[in-house]
């Protein structure tokens, strides 16, 4: 138990209540626990926020959608998947959030990952309400034809649903441009309408922002680098492991090498790779964002690499670690590994990739540690600047987007700072995060009334 632990009787009574009704949803009950058990000082100092009942509202979605999506493969059997798309709030804007094609998709994932981007969206500070959605459908092995055919079977439903000022989807893992290309072009035949800004994560030829693509990865490593600079140091000459080879770890390893880190490491389902001098970050790149190929075949055709078939990053010495894959992807004993190696900070880019039992570790040993809510939040902040351009009909450059990116990321960190000193403890990234960004939606909440 630490001191973040829940302060008052109302959070306990929401807790159960939350547990009561989404039982079969560990996930999600692990999601609402990390951010109800650090709001303790925020309910003691505003009543109303029990009077208004606002965390029990706030842990019911507004809406949630479940669907049928039945599509053909390229043996013309027919296949079945399940489809998801959780509205959980709209009081700071349309709903937000991506899309994850993913095998282990179910509700309580899509509910963890709605209620979390809430918070997230509230942080970076713009008109974006919080959504997350998805389909149990795994794209891996699959031919470009079937995940054509799919994602236009999945729009087929979702298309009622969604709108430039009612939903607004982008990518999440396993969706990316190529698969928000199909679904726009799903959505467009089947509303003629050519409405830019429905979706996110488009290509730059057609509506997308550039540097969406990198926003994730580049601020992660914006946040991770304000944390160090607070406490006087520096990514310069460190050692690092990213987790993840995908669209968040890439653009993250590329950003820390810019700044002068030394990557080490990276990972995938198919295991790590450990390049001592620094992952060549152009060949991974090429691999896993041209080839769609893994690290094994990254080894494979890396002479100075080493990989570790199945095994996990987080046993590669390291100064500083950023989690870029999946939920609960680095438990208490990686921590303690991470720790034992002389680890001094984590940086989470994936969403609740660390146990609540490793967060425990990383705390008691003083192991910094950027939260997910604030650290991943640059890639829906940029995909709110890709609503924006698109509604003013208008292009930014690169360095614009990435500029405001940087604002962004420094004024996130800056409201994690000033609610970590008020309500918590000095350098309480995790509830500062949440504090921040609670409490610009309980005030929406508060202005509105019972709705
Ligand atoms: N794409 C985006 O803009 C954003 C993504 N995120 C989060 O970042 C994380 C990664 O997302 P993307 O990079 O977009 O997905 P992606 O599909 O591009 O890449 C995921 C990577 O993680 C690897 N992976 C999956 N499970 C793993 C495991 N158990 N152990 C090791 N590696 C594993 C995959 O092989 C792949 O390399 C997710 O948690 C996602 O929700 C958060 C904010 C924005
Ligand atoms: O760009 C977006 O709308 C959502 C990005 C996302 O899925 C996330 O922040 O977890």
């Amino acid at each position: 138990m630490t001191q973040h632990k829940t302060r008052h009787h109302y959070i306990r009574d929401v807790l159960k209540i939350v547990k009561q009704r989404n039982h079969s949803e560990p996930v999600f009950i692990q999601a609402v626990n990390e951010v109800l058990e650090t709001l303790g000082n925020v309910v003691e100092e505003h009543p109303e926020i029990e009077e208004q009942n606002l965390l029990e509202r706030l842990c019911e979605p507004e809406r949630q959608l479940i669907f049928r999506v039945a599509w053909k493969d390229d043996s013309g059997h027919v296949r079945v998947n399940r489809g998801f798309r959780t509205e959980f709030s709209s009081v700071l804007g349309p709903y937000k959030g991506g899309l994850r094609f993913h095998p282990n998709v179910n509700m309580g994932v899509i509910k963890f990952l709605g209620f979390e981007q809430i918070f997230k969206n509230s942080l970076t500070g713009l008109s974006i309400g919080g959504a997350k959605g998805g389909a149990d459908f795994d794209p891996e092995g699959k031919s470009e034809d079937e995940v054509m055919r799919f994602c236009q079977a999945f729009m087929n439903e979702l298309f009622r649903h969604i709108g430039p000022k009612k939903d607004v989807p982008a990518g999440d893992m396993g969706v990316g441009a190529r698969e928000i290309g199909y679904l726009f072009g799903q959505y467009k035949k089947l509303t003629n309408q050519y409405e830019m800004g429905v979706l996110t994560g488009k290509g730059v030829g057609w509506g997308g922002s550039l540097a969406r693509k990198e926003a994730t990865g580049y601020g992660v490593v914006y946040y991770a680098n304000e944390m160090l600079k607070a406490r006087g140091e520096s990514l310069k000459g460190k050692r690092c492991i990213v987790s993840g080879a995908g669209n968040v770890a890439l653009y993250t390893i590329q950003k820390l090498q810019q700044l002068g880190a030394n990557v080490v490491a990276c990972s995938d389902i198919t295991g790590t790779v450990v390049q001592k001098n620094g992952i060549d970050w152009e060949k991974l790149r090429m691999v896993s964002e041209d080839e769609r190929k893994h690290v094994n075949y990254f080894a494979e055709i890396t002479p100075d690499s080493e990989f570790c078939l199945g095994g996990k990053v987080w046993e590669v010495p390291c100064d500083y670690a950023f989690p870029c894959a999946t939920q609960n992807e680095l438990d208490d004993t990686d921590a303690a590994d991470l720790v034992a190696n002389g680890c001094k900070m984590v940086c989470e880019g994936a969403n609740m990739p660390c146990t609540s039992e490793a967060l425990d570790v990383f705390r008691e040993a003083d192991v910094l540690i950027g939260p997910a809510k604030a650290a991943n939040a640059g890639g829906v902040a940029v995909s709110a600047l890709e609503m924006q351009q698109n509604a003013g009909l208008e292009r930014w450059s690169f360095e614009e987007v990435d500029d405001q990116l940087q604002t962004i990321m420094k004024s996130i960190f800056e409201t994690c700072v000033h609610c970590a000193n008020k309500y918590s403890t000095k350098e309480d990234y995790i509830a500062g995060a949440n504090i921040g960004g609670f409490l610009r939606v309980a005030q929406a909440m508060l202005s509105f009334g019972i709705v």
